[in-house]
């Protein structure tokens, strides 16, 4: 049976169920298909009962999409996890409020229990007597105080208001019998939690859940990232497993090595493209060591000169290997033409930042941040940062498109009603909110302004230009981290915060000096519009050909970060750092429509090189000194 028989199957006994698909395996399109499915034999009984099909999207460009594939069918309502959690719960003002009073008190306690200043409110529940209603807006800050949620309080009340009122999960499936969720490894596990453990278990005979995606696709860390633990069980499942196992996008090489590493999944691929996978790793002469007078090995080199030696080597050897591919394979490293590109992936770091024009951005992050540099750039995490090139959210991996660098992509693509929208949202032009006639001449003026001085002008100077028209206010965060720096710390006593508080002046110090061209190349690398792709945005693309990058060294370290040589030899003790590793690794791999290289920067030992053997196959496991 095909997985879409096997979804009509599950839909028409009424059991909820979770659509593991590989990647290429087209998810969305089976998604189209099970929507069709029910517009066309339930839709006369929903029309009836005044119902909807609820289907939720992570991106907009997803939910815009589905909308155009059904040609915006009235009975399926497309939306995104926060659009729908808050409709969800938004009238329900008395027990709103009394679920935020539980939350802020749990958190405020666990501020105090580890002894650092609360942003919480002791006695909200007085002060909430005052105001009229809690209120949520895709951009608001948080502000219990006067009822104001942000983004991820939605998250997490919701599923508390789910628990606790079950009332509320039975109206809910009356309205919604049919819920569908893409992308569910990155669903935060509290909507997992709320949709299963509440919903689902109270209403189990009035709605079913869908759940599309795949497991061995999650790159973020938020996401719940496996439904195994509610299917697994057959006594106990509360889903049931559904496999889609065709490839539609990649070579039989690419699939053939995909499937050596996945376990859950056995993908055919669907095309008769032979295609190639080549792994290339480098080795390096040993740090030179001497024997001491104790009679113990030691170091006999400084270990930053041998670093800055090998990182040499492996700028050379990175060359090496593209210089190749061009010549030799033709790919097609075009920075203008990002269309045709192949594309090479690589996490963010110096060599990186060095080729896509952002490296004094890089030193400064580095000094700042030392070994957490490339987590923090990728992640876009500082607040400072956000202003200006905006982030993707942790809970949802949506792009937050808040930043003066979205506000001009806009502008550029002559994307108007875009521009709009994110002035009204965030934007002091408009104060009450109307768009009048002589509006459109300022802001044609302030932009057109605004995309010529970011060429040439610091950050400094870009910052107080656009805060001075009034384009985008400052957010508290960024005001917090001014006013910190800005404050006389030096009198604070010696320690710990008096380090940060220095080290937070450097780097706003240095950042308001930088170039704000360094900017403007590093929004365009986070948008995977250069050769170059992050790696955290590479979901939902495919190119020609793939080179992958991998480079231990900046990342190994960190229990956030990556450890490759540890997942290909199974030895990494960190199963959440292995899981994400090998996540990335599927991910990347999964890109490629012909061709892949792999190539490992950093050293690999001699376990990990013969699992790798093993998946790529012996021959195409190349030392780059025989290229
Ligand atoms: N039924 C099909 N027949 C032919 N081609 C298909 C079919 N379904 C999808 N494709 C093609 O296969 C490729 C992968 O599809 P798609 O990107 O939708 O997969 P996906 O499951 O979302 O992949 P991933 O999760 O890896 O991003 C696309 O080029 C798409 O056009």
């Amino acid at each position: 049976m095909t997985a879409i028989e096997q979804i009509i199957q599950n839909i028409d006994s009424g059991k909820s169920f979770v659509l593991e698909a590989g990647a290429g395996s087209g998810k969305t399109y089976t998604l189209i298909q099970t929507l069709n499915y029910l517009i066309e034999n339930k839709g006369e009984d929903l029309k009836y009962n005044h119902q909807k099909i609820i289907c939720i999207t992570y991106t907009n460009v997803a939910k815009n999409e589905i909308i155009e594939r059904l040609e915006n069918h009235p009975l399926v309502l497309v939306s995104t996890i926060h659009e729908f959690l808050w409709e969800c719960i938004k009238s329900y003002e008395k027990q709103l409020k009394i679920e935020l009073c539980k939350l802020n008190e749990v958190r405020y306690k666990i501020d105090i229990d580890l002894g650092i200043e609360s942003r919480y409110i002791q006695n909200l529940l007085e002060r909430l007597d005052g105001i009229d209603s809690v209120v949520y807006n895709d951009t608001a800050f948080r502000d219990f105080e006067s009822g104001q949620l942000h983004h991820d309080d939605v998250i997490v009340l919701s599923k508390m208001m789910f628990q606790t009122y079950p009332l509320l999960t039975n109206i809910l499936s009356q309205k919604f019998p049919y819920l569908l969720i893409d992308e569910y490894q990155d669903t935060a596990p509290e909507t997992i939690n709320a949709l299963v453990d509440s919903l689902l278990d109270n209403n189990k005979d009035k709605i079913t859940l869908g759940f599309y995606g795949d497991s061995h696709q999650k790159i973020y860390n938020n996401g719940v990232g496996d439904l195994t633990k509610y299917y697994i069980n057959s006594d106990t499942q509360k889903l049931h497993i559904v496999k889609k196992e065709e490839n539609y996008r990649s070579s039989k090489a690419v699939v053939n090595l995909l499937n050596n590493f996945r376990t859950n999944i056995e993908q055919q691929a669907q095309t008769e493209l032979q295609g190639s996978v080549k792994f290339v790793y480098c080795e390096y002469r040993p740090i030179k060591t001497r024997i001491n007078r104790n009679n113990r090995e030691v170091e006999d080199e400084s270990r930053t000169a041998y670093n800055r030696e090998i990182d040499l080597q492996k700028n050379v050897n990175f060359d090496k290997v593209v210089n190749i591919l061009k010549t030799e394979k033709n790919w097609v490293f075009d920075q203008l033409d990002n269309k045709k590109n192949d594309k090479i992936l690589v996490l963010v770091n110096s060599a990186v930042a060095k080729r896509n024009g952002f490296s004094s951005l890089y030193r400064i992050y580095s000094r700042r941040y030392t070994r957490r540099v490339g987590d923090e750039l990728n992640k876009r995490k500082n607040a400072l940062i956000q202003y200006f090139v905006g982030y993707t959210d942790k809970k949802t991996s949506q792009e937050r498109e808040t930043g003066v660098e979205h506000l001009i992509k806009f502008w550029k693509d002559s994307n108007y009603n875009e521009v709009l929208r994110f002035l009204k949202r965030n934007s002091l032009l408009f104060t009450d909110g109307h768009l009048e006639h002589k509006h459109k001449k300022i802001i044609t003026d302030i932009l057109n302004n605004l995309v010529t001085i970011r060429e040439t002008k610091s950050v400094k100077e870009v910052m107080e230009f656009v805060e001075s028209r009034k384009l985008i206010p400052k957010s508290d965060a960024v005001q917090k981290f001014i006013d910190q720096v800005n404050s006389d710390f030096d009198k604070l006593e010696d320690g710990p915060e008096k380090i940060r508080l220095a080290n937070n002046k450097t780097f706003y110090d240095s950042l308001m000096e930088l170039p704000y061209n360094e900017i403007i190349s590093f929004f365009q690398f986070t948008q995977n519009h250069t050769v170059f792709s992050t790696k955290h945005g590479t979901k939902g693309e495919e190119y020609r050909n793939v080179l992958t990058v991998i480079d231990d060294k900046d990342w190994v370290n960190e229990a956030e970060g990556y450890n490759f040589e540890g997942f290909f030899d199974d030895t990494d003790p960190n199963i959440e750092r292995k899981l994400r590793t090998r996540n990335l690794f599927y991910v990347e791999c999964s890109r490629a429509k012909e061709n892949l290289v792999v190539l490992a920067l950093s050293p690999m030992g001699e376990l990990a090189l013969n699992n790798v053997k093993k998946w790529f196959g012996n021959d195409n496991v190349i030392k780059i000194n025989s290229l």
